[in-house]
């Protein structure tokens, strides 16, 4: 009773028959929310479901998700197989947990990143010296094809730089785009992005499959990929404690955790599993998310010539040619700057935020939400809603622009807001403005000949991705 309006539930299954049919028939998930919410309620502020065992609310209206994310009876993570499968049963990590783990964690992970780059000053030199990484590579592979252009595949392009800035502060490493290592963990991120998406997967929502239909509901490959991510990060500690010289100075996160773990053993919330899981988490909030926004970004930029060349002018004009951007140049830049909030629009418009669970009973919008009810924010209702922002679907920075200075309305909150918000927001846009301002002053992004420009469309998944697409790099002239 009072439960949010959706579609009829029956036993054990739920509504999952007409969500799944309609998630095959539309083939995203968004569409799908977007049908169930048109179909089943007035107002369109939250839409009830259950699926399996799973009581979901999708909140769609920005009044609902305001209110949803201020309240704090709903600032729970989820729990169950999925969310713990990834964490060898146990609760784990930053990103899907809360209570007082989640509280003390985030403290010290934020304190201790701090002393590796994680303040303004650390990430821009980390974000430079890896913009630099790229001038150089999409170099070479202008001098390997007929030193004038080359054809470059971007979808995916921006992922190890992106990784580097990150794992150099966790780790103390940087890998090169051919590194053997570098591909195995991209391909397992890859994967285990592909098979799930935000709320779970289908043997979280019918835990008994991973029983009786081990395969066929994904839970076999899920542990899968999970192990061998276990195995990559258990190495990669195993490499730092043998290093490790308790008289010398930390040099990254690891040893400042291996440290503690040293010094006080295994106590309250620290153990070796929680690296492992916080390293995870990372890698899940801190990579695809911000590389994805730039590819959505370039596929943009080629496509629109005319946005490309304003963000060249105002980049020559303020910075030259002679040194490379900083973040410094950033409040003389607000077109450039308009262009971060862009692209990071485009990618949360196309997604779901991270989900969260009722701690008790607690009512939203009106409706009543039971305890352990999941509630995820749906992002594409608000940015990408023609009445907040006038025509969603096309790349124009202009709408942060007011008068030649950035301005953010209240309805933009892509990080999302209060308690949970997101740890890396400074850190995505320095790394997205120190990596686009540093590529378009060197190159020009093109359509390729005789290729269609870069699809709208993107690929569903745990985050959206630009679909594949290429460029035509042009080192620039006087
Ligand atoms: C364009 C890039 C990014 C976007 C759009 C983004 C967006 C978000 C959103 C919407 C949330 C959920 C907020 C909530 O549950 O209420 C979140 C959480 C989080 N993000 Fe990001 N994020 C980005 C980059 C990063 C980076 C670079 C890092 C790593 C340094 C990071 C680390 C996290 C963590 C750890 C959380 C969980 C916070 C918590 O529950 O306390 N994110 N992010």
């Amino acid at each position: 009773k009072k439960f949010p309006p959706g579609p009829k539930w029956i036993p054990i299954l739920g509504c999952a028959a007409e969500v799944f049919k309609l998630r095959e028939k539309t083939g995203y998930l968004y569409k799908t929310v977007k049908i169930l919410t048109k179909t089943y309620t007035k107002d369109g502020a939250i839409v009830g479901l259950k699926i399996g065992k799973d009581k979901i609310v999708m909140v769609n209206s920005l009044d609902a998700n305001k209110e949803m994310l201020f309240n704090e009876d709903i600032d729970g993570r989820p729990k169950g197989i999925f969310y713990q499968t990834r964490t060898w049963g146990e609760r784990r990590g930053l990103l899907l947990t809360d209570g007082e783990l989640w509280k003390e964690q985030r403290r010290f992970l934020i304190r201790h990143l701090k002393e590796f780059g994680f303040g303004r000053r650390g990430m821009e030199e980390i974000a430079r010296s890896e913009a630099g990484h790229i001038i150089e590579d999409i170099l070479e592979t202008i001098n390997n094809n007929d030193g004038k252009s080359a054809v470059i595949q971007m979808h995916n392009f921006f992922n190890v730089y992106i990784l580097n800035t990150l794992w150099t502060m966790m780790a103390g490493i940087r890998y090169k785009p051919s590194d053997p290592q570098m591909k195995v963990l991209q391909n397992l991120l890859f994967d285990l992005f592909a098979a799930v998406d935000m709320v779970g997967a289908l043997f979280s929502h019918f835990p008994i499959l991973c029983v009786l239909a081990p395969t066929m509901s994904g839970y076999r490959d899920f542990i899968r990929t999970h192990k061998r991510i276990w195995k990559f990060l258990r190495d990669e500690i195993a490499r730092h404690k043998e290093r490790f010289d308790p008289c010398k100075e930390d040099r990254d996160f690891m040893d400042v955790y291996i440290r503690v773990l040293l010094d006080k053993g295994e106590v309250d919330t620290y153990s070796e599993g929680q690296l492992v899981a916080t390293c995870m988490d990372m890698f899940m909030a801190g990579t695809e998310t911000t590389s994805k926004s730039m590819s959505f970004c370039f596929s943009y930029l080629v496509r629109e010539q005319e946005v490309q060349k304003k963000a060249q002018m105002e980049i020559d004009r303020v910075v030259g040619r002679d040194r490379a951007p900083s973040l410094d140049d950033r409040p003389n830049m607000p077109y450039n700057e308009a262009i971060v909030h862009e692209c990071v629009r485009h990618f949360m418009g196309r997604t779901f935020g991270v989900p969260h669970r009722a701690l008790r009973d607690t009512t939203l919008a009106g409706y009543f939400i039971p305890e352990d009810t999941m509630v995820v924010s749906n992002f594409t209702n608000i940015l990408m809603d023609e009445n907040l922002f006038d025509d969603p679907y096309a790349f124009k920075p202009e709408r942060f622009l007011n008068n030649g200075k950035i301005s953010l309305p209240d309805h933009y909150f892509p990080f999302g807001i209060a308690k949970h918000r997101c740890m890396g927001d400074v850190l995505a846009k320095c790394n997205i403005f120190v990596f686009n301002t540093t590529m378009l002053q060197k190159f020009d992004f093109l359509q390729v000949p005789g290729e269609p420009a870069p699809s709208l469309d993107h690929v569903d998944g745990a985050t959206p991705s630009a679909a594949p697409f290429k460029a035509l790099v042009v080192p620039r002239t006087e």
